[in-house]
């Protein structure tokens, strides 16, 4: 099973940058993974949060495989223990899905035609992050996930 991040635009900040990349190569002891960056809407766009929405959105669905299975990061969707986040992660391995994407939104949020696209909605928690800190979160529990489907330690 290969693990995609789809991100929408580059990290800025070199802190959330470096980590992640260190789960990212932390997940490709178990996966081959990788990151998949889109690009996000033009600055001038920023008034007009909806159109800016609407650009990601279109290369975002353009981007990713027909065939995969798609978690899209979302604040609406639902909150799971990591013990069930690896679960899920089995259950996805052991019935063949072959590409598992996870999607975070960019900064405006993601429109309805990806939520529809999606086949898991995940929230990391009701609190809203910025989508640099979404992408670093998530990396972390798929890698914690990784590693006990392994049966290995998390190591730190
Ligand atoms: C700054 S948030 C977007 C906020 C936007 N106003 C909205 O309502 O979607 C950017 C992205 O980070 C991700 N994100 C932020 N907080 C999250 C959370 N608690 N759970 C899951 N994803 C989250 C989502 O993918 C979201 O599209």
């Amino acid at each position: 099973m290969r693990v995609t991040f789809f991100v929408v635009g580059k990290t800025k900040s070199a802190h959330w940058d470096a980590l992640a990349h260190d789960y990212g190569e932390r997940i490709r002891r178990f996966v081959p993974g990788s990151i998949q960056v889109v690009r996000e809407a033009e600055p001038a766009l920023a008034a007009n949060p909806e159109l800016a929405r609407a650009r990601e959105a279109k290369h975002l669905l353009a981007a990713l495989p027909a065939s995969a299975y798609v978690v899209l990061l979302d604040v609406a969707g639902e909150v799971v223990s990591s013990e069930a986040l690896a679960e899920k992660m089995r259950k996805w391995r052991d019935t063949g899905v072959r590409d598992l994407c996870f999607v975070t939104g960019g900064h405006w949020g993601v429109t309805e035609a990806v939520r529809q696209r999606a086949d898991w909605r995940w929230s990391l928690s009701k609190l809203t992050f910025t989508h640099e800190m979404a992408r670093v979160l998530a990396a972390e529990q798929v890698y914690r996930a990784l590693a006990r489907l392994a049966n290995v330690p998390y190591a730190k």
